[in-house]
C-alpha cells in the first residue's frame, strides 16, 4: 500500500485535479492499493482564517462574498470534471452543505466577537473537507471507486489546537478500522489532510502546511511501502526555484537532511513529516504532479554523501528580539528566565546570539510571535525594568535566516568561511550566525530585503547549479 499526498496547488483548479485523477487512477490497483491525502484548494485555508479573524474583530464580513469564493471554486471544478449529472448534483449538494455549516460557524464568531483556538481549528478544516469530497466524486466519475474520509476518524491527536501531535497507538487502531475495510473492497480512500481529532472527536489541526505530516502519520500507522508527496516542483531542490531559477533537483537526501532543510525554510516538505517514517524506514518521495514522469527526490534512511552542501534555504518573516541590561548575563538565571518565559508562551526560537560584552541577549522568532515574546519578557522582567537593571526589550523586524544545509559539512573546514566571504562580497550584513550541533547546517540572520541576493549568491558560491547535487 502507498500513501499519496496532493498539496494545495495540485488540487487548486480543474486542470490540476485532472492530473491528480490521472495519477491516482493509474496507480491504484486491488493488489497495490493507494490511500490519497489531500490539502485544501490553494488559498482556501487562508480565506477561511481571514474570514474568521475578520468576524472576531467585529468587521462585518460579507458572508455572500465568502460563500462565493468558497463554494464557487469547488463547483466550477465539479462542473468541469464530473460528467454524470447525478454524481455532479450529489457533490454540489455536499459542497453546499459544508459551506453552510462553515458560514454558520463564522457567523457565530461574529456574534460572540470571540475566536477560540478550538473554533479556529474547526473553521480552517473545511477546505480539506470540501476538496476530499470533490476529488472522490471526480475519481468515481472517472471509474475509480473512491470515498472521502474525514481525518477526525483516522488521526487521533493530543488535542493541542493549531499544532497537534498524533497519539500513535490510537491512530494506528483508528486508521486500520476506518481505512482497511475500504482498501479490502478496492475503494481508494481520499482522506482530508491537515487535521485530526482528539480522543473526544474535537477537530485539531496539525499546523499550517500540515498535510505532509498527515500523509506521514497515516503511512506510518498502516506500514505503507512508501509515501509520495505530490507537489508543484520536481522534488527537493538545491534552492527554492522561485528564488534561484537554476536550482536543480536533489535525487536523494537523508531523513535528517530533509528535516533540516524543511526547518530552515524549504517549505516543499513540512519539518514534522520525517520523524515517523524515519523510525520505520519508510521512504518518502517528493514528486511533481505536473511532470509525473520526473523521478523527483527520494528521502530515505541512508546518509547520501554527494557534495558538502546540498541546499541553500531561507526563512522570511522573522524578527530579532533583544534583551539588554548592564551586566545582564552575569546575573545567574537570566538566560533560563528569558527562554522559559518565551517557551511558555508557545513561541519558537530559531536562533540565539549573545553579545560578548554580556550586556545583551538576542534571539530570532517569527514576526507574528514578536509581540507575544516582548509581552511575556516585559512581564517576566517587570521588577528588573523598574529597578533599571534591565534597560529594555526591543524588536528588530524584517529579518530572515538563510542557511546552507548538507550532511557532508560535518567535519569539513571552510564552509562557514565561504558563507561569510560570499555574503561579505555582496555587501550583506550578518545580524547573527549559528551552526547546529549536528553540523548539518550553518545559518545566518540577515535583513529580509537581502534574501533575494543572498540565496542565489550562496547557491553560486557552493556550485550547486552546476555539478550533480
Ligand atoms: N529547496 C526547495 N526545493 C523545492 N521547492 C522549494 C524549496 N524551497 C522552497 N520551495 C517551494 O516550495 C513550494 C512547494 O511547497 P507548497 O507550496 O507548500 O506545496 P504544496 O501546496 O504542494 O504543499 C515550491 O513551489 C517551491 O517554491
Ligand atoms: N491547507 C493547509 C494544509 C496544507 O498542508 O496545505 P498545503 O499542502 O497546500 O501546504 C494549509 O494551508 O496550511
Amino acid at each position: 500500500m502507498r500513501v499519496m499526498k496532493f498539496g494545495g496547488t495540485s488540487v487548486g483548479s480543474g486542470d490540476a485535479i485532472r492530473q491528480v485523477v490521472s495519477i491516482l487512477s493509474a496507480a491504484h490497483r486491488p493488489d497495490a492499493p493507494v490511500i490519497a491525502v489531500v490539502s485544501a484548494m490553494s488559498g482556501i485555508t487562508n480565506l477561511l482564517l481571514e474570514a474568521a479573524a475578520d468576524a472576531a474583530q467585529g468587521r462585518l464580513i460579507e458572508t455572500s462574498d465568502v460563500r462565493h469564493r468558497l463554494l464557487d471554486r469547488h463547483l466550477v471544478a465539479a462542473a468541469e470534471l464530473i460528467r454524470d449529472a447525478g454524481l455532479r448534483q450529489d457533490v454540489a449538494t455536499s459542497m453546499a452543505a459544508l459551506t453552510d455549516q462553515c458560514l454558520r460557524l463564522i457567523e457565530s464568531v461574529q456574534v460572540l466577537g470571540d475566536l477560540s483556538p478550538r473554533v479556529t481549528d474547526w473553521i480552517s478544516s473545511f477546505g480539506e473537507r470540501m476538496s476530499s469530497r470533490l476529488i472522490a466524486g471526480i475519481l468515481r466519475d472517472h471509474g475509480t471507486p473512491a470515498e472521502a474520509v474525514d481525518a477526525d476518524q483516522v488521526i487521533i491527536t493530543d488535542g493541542v489546537f493549531g499544532g497537534a501531535s498524533p497519539l500513535f497507538e490510537q491512530t494506528r487502531e483508528a486508521a486500520a478500522a476506518r481505512l482497511r475495510p475500504l482498501l479490502e473492497k478496492g475503494i481508494l480512500p481520499v482522506v482530508t489532510g491537515f487535521f485530526g481529532a482528539d480522543v473526544n472527536g474535537v477537530t485539531t489541526t496539525l499546523g499550517r502546511g500540515g498535510s505532509d505530516f498527515s500523509a506521514a502519520i497515516i503511512g506510518s500507522a498502516l506500514d505503507a511501502e512508501e509515501i509520495i508527496i505530490w507537489t508543484d516542483v520536481n522534488g527537493v531542490m538545491t534552492a527554492n526555484p522561485k528564488l534561484v531559477p537554476e536550482a536543480r533537483t536533489i535525487p536523494a537526501v537523508s531523513f535528517a537532511e530533509a528535516t533540516e532543510m524543511a526547518y530552515f525554510g524549504a517549505n516543499v516538505i513540512h519539518p514534522r513529516t520525517m520523524q515517523l517514517p524515519a523510525e520505520r524506514g519508510i521512504p518518502i518521495w517528493i514528486r511533481n504532479t505536473f511532470e509525473p514522469e520526473h523521478p523527483g527526490t527520494r528521502i530515505g534512511p541512508e546518509p547520501v554523501e554527494n557534495g558538502v552542501v546540498k541546499a541553500i534555504t531561507a526563512i522570511p518573516g522573522l524578527s530579532v528580539i533583544t534583551v539588554e541590561g548592564a551586566g545582564l548575563l552575569t546575573v545567574a538565571g537570566v538566560t533560563a528566565r528569558v527562554f522559559t518565559a518565551v517557551a511558555g508562551a508557545g513561541v519558537n526560537v530559531f536562533m540565539i546570539s549573545q553579545a560578548s560584552s554580556q550586556n545583551s541577549l538576542s534571539f530570532v522568532v517569527r514576526s507574528s510571535d514578536a509581540a507575544t515574546a516582548r509581552r511575556v519578557l516585559e512581564a517576566e522582567f517587570e521588577l528588573d525594568l523598574l529597578r533599571a537593571r534591565l534597560l529594555r526589550v526591543w524588536e528588530d523586524p524584517d529579518v530572515a535566516i538563510v542557511a546552507v544545509v548538507g550532511a557532508g559539512m560535518r567535519g569539513t573546514p571552510g564552509v562557514a568561511g565561504r558563507v561569510f566571504q560570499t555574503l561579505g562580497a555582496e555587501g550583506i550584513n550578518i545580524v547573527a550566525i549559528a551552526q547546529g550541533s549536528s553540523e548539518l547546517n550553518i545559518s545566518c540572520a540577515i535583513a529580509a530585503s537581502e534574501v533575494a541576493r543572498a540565496v542565489p549568491a550562496l547557491h553560486r558560491a557552493f556550485g550547486l547549479g552546476e555539478q550533480p547535487a
